[in-house]
């Protein structure tokens, strides 16, 4: 049974004058212990999508089931209850400045049946666990933006949750603070077998942890997977656009162009860019088409991303050779596996 399961739902806001819709048929089924990444621009419908999951945002139909539960169907007991269990962080931490770290930590668990002790037990390990436990004393404004937002994470497990929902935590923090809470996610997936539906615009985070994607546009998905078939088979132009920031390709590309400027593609050369998944580097085929016909080729890019455990090798080279050689040598690749596509062919 999936942890999650959104079914055609659609999510519609009446406005005087006319009605937004926010969410347009859409089916999501999350799996215990999942990391998934939901990624989109500003307006997508990410964030009403992933707020039906705990009701804080009412379908207008369709159906949000829940360890197989209709929410639907609930009481406003029992769904006080069902949201004990689906913790939230937000990018802008949302703390009660007025309290201390530990006092914003205790505030869930103010109508918890557990022991004063018991309580304070919980709140101490929980501080432990992000790593905050010598800022107990502290109140927000002491605090950086990463410590905020660790405070928040302590507070959104205090319920034990099963679900933590991530919605642009990470967006108000520099690119190291932004490293040490994704790892921090991480970690506690794995410790705590929680799952995590991370909420970003930003494919780079989703590439750190996640293990399944959905790229969403206009209140739709566009195109969902695993980690590694979005990045290594997408489909989407959109999707494209937003693993090419991430991997810091379109940087390269610009570089690679820049380059050729100065010294330009002479004649029947080609600028191709390849890609390659698994152990295998490209290095040795590319040995390999020099050795079988003769051509050559200069690497002027290479990256290697580790993704779910899998490397992914990127290269952006100029094959140059006699053009019936070059078309056996790009055969060749593609018979070992190498994704290949011409970039630029010399005139
Ligand atoms: N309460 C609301 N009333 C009216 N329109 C809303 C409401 N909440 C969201 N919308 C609209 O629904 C659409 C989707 O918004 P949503 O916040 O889900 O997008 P998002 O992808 O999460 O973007 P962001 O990251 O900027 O929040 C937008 O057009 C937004 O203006």
């Amino acid at each position: 049974m999936s942890v999650i399961e959104l079914s055609n739902v659609n999510v519609t806001f009446q406005q005087k004058s006319r009605s937004i819709v926010a969410v347009q048929n859409e089916s999501l089924t999350i799996e215990q212990g999942d990391i998934y990444g939901i990624v989109g621009y500003s307006g997508a419908g990410k964030s009403t999508l992933v707020r039906t999951i705990n009701y804080l945002q009412t379908p207008t139909s369709g159906s949000v089931l829940i360890n197989g539960v209709e929410l639907g169907t609930l009481s406003a007991t029992q769904l006080r209850i069902q949201r004990q269990k689906i913790g939230m962080i937000f990018q802008h931490f949302n703390l009660m400045d007025e309290l201390t770290v530990y006092g914003n930590v205790a505030l869930p668990l103010k109508h918890s049946n557990l022991t004063k002790q018991a309580k304070d037990a919980k709140i101490k390990s929980l501080l432990e666990l992000v790593g905050l436990a010598d800022r107990i004393e502290n109140y927000p404004s002491q605090l950086s933006g990463g410590q905020k937002q660790r405070v928040a994470i302590a507070r959104a497990l205090a319920n034990d949750p099963e679900i933590l929902i991530s919605d642009e935590a990470t967006s108000a923090l520099d690119p190291r603070t932004t490293n040490q809470i994704l790892d921090l996610l991480k970690e506690l997936n794995q410790k705590l077998n929680l799952t995590i539906v991370l909420i970003t615009h930003e494919m780079q985070a989703i590439k750190k942890i996640a293990n399944k994607v959905a790229v969403m546009e206009n209140g739709t998905i566009i195109e969902r997977g695993s980690l590694l078939e979005i990045f290594t088979r997408p489909t989407q132009k959109l999707t494209r656009d937003f693993i090419n920031t991430a991997t810091n390709r379109d940087e390269a590309l610009q570089n690679v162009r820049g380059l050729l400027v100065t010294s330009p593609l002479k004649q029947h050369d080609q600028l191709v860019e390849l890609q390659y998944v698994g152990n295998e580097t490209a290095q040795p085929v590319l040995a390999t088409i020099y050795a079988d016909f003769q051509v050559m080729t200069n690497i002027l890019y290479s990256n290697m991303e580790i993704l779910s455990q899998t490397p992914i090798g990127t290269i952006i080279a100029v094959m140059s050779g006699e053009p019936a050689q070059i078309s056996a040598a790009k055969l060749s690749l593609i018979d070992h596996d190498v994704r290949l596509n011409v970039l630029e062919e010399g005139k």
